[in-house]
């Protein structure tokens, strides 16, 4: 349902490339976990399958369609629920859900029933009249995960979708991923929180400097990489040992 090949993303003249030659693939139904240090290319990555960033090479393919050019067709393909999410603030939160219910031509007689579920689910209710500048953080993911689940994608991209959520919603919001998936859609987003990773995800990849340096489900991942070692923390800083080096000396020691 996503396949990502050979990607390469480079920032301007930079000779390090974000993105360096990723190959990966998330079938249908599926929940997939991008983990990787700070600056790894996690973002970059995301920002490139749902087409705000144009690759410098290689192909991205969503239900088997080229996704780079981003085009309309696909586009309704993907749901996107940034790490920051910039919502207008000068609409409410009702207004957001209505316009995105135009853009995707949500027929009139559908549009509650498919985000009131959400809305209330999300602890929303009190709020969705109230001016988004009025939000806090998590308020607006929630927002906008209500908004790019009622446009019903089949695949869900979230970055750090967790991130400063009350421990009811994030319990909320893996359930609407599990709900997701059920239904056959398939999930894939990053996240630095490992156990979540490990709990909630059916194969998790690990981006280091632009690479894949490790993929599959836990249990090839121990198979692989766990040399006695257990948890997904463990193989995480296995595989990214090398960013982990303090250099000889930087403590003012040797
Ligand atoms: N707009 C930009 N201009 C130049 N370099 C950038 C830009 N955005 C990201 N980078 C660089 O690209 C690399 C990958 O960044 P990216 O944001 O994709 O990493 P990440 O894995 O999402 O990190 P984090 O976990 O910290 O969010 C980093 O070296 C970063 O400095």
């Amino acid at each position: 349902m996503l396949a990502i090949r050979g990607l390469v993303k480079r920032y301007g003249r930079s000779p390090v490339p974000a993105v360096d030659g990723l190959d990966l693939e998330v079938g249908a139904g599926e929940i997939f976990g991008f983990l990787g240090p700070n600056g790894a290319g996690k973002t970059t990555t995301i920002k490139v399958v749902v087409g705000i960033l144009r690759p410098d090479a290689g192909q991205v393919t969503i239900d088997g369609r080229p996704a780079v050019p981003s085009t309309p067709e696909v586009r309704r393909l993907i749901g996107y629920v940034p790490d920051t999410p910039e919502l207008w603030p000068r609409l409410r939160g009702s207004e957001y859900l209505a316009f995105l219910a135009d853009v995707y031509q949500i027929p009139p007689e559908e549009r509650m029933d498919r985000a009131w579920p959400l809305v209330e689910a999300l602890e929303l209710v009190d709020a969705i009249d109230s001016l988004i500048s009025s939000y806090s953080h998590g308020m607006r993911q929630k927002l906008a995960l209500v908004g790019a689940l009622m446009v019903r994608p089949h695949l869900l991209v979230l970055d750090e979708p967790l991130v400063g959520l009350d421990p009811r919603s994030s319990y909320v919001v893996k359930e609407l991923l599990r709900e997701h998936t059920r239904r056959g859609g398939t999930v894939f987003f990053s996240t630095h929180i490992l156990d979540v990773a490990e709990r909630l995800c059916d194969r998790v990849g690990i981006i280091h400097k632009g690479r894949l340096v490790a993929s599959g489900t836990l249990d090839e991942m121990r198979a692989l990489h766990a040399r006695g070692h257990e948890t997904l923390e463990a193989i995480f800083l296995e595989v990214t040992r090398a960013s982990l080096t303090v250099p000889e000396g930087s403590d003012g020691r040797r």
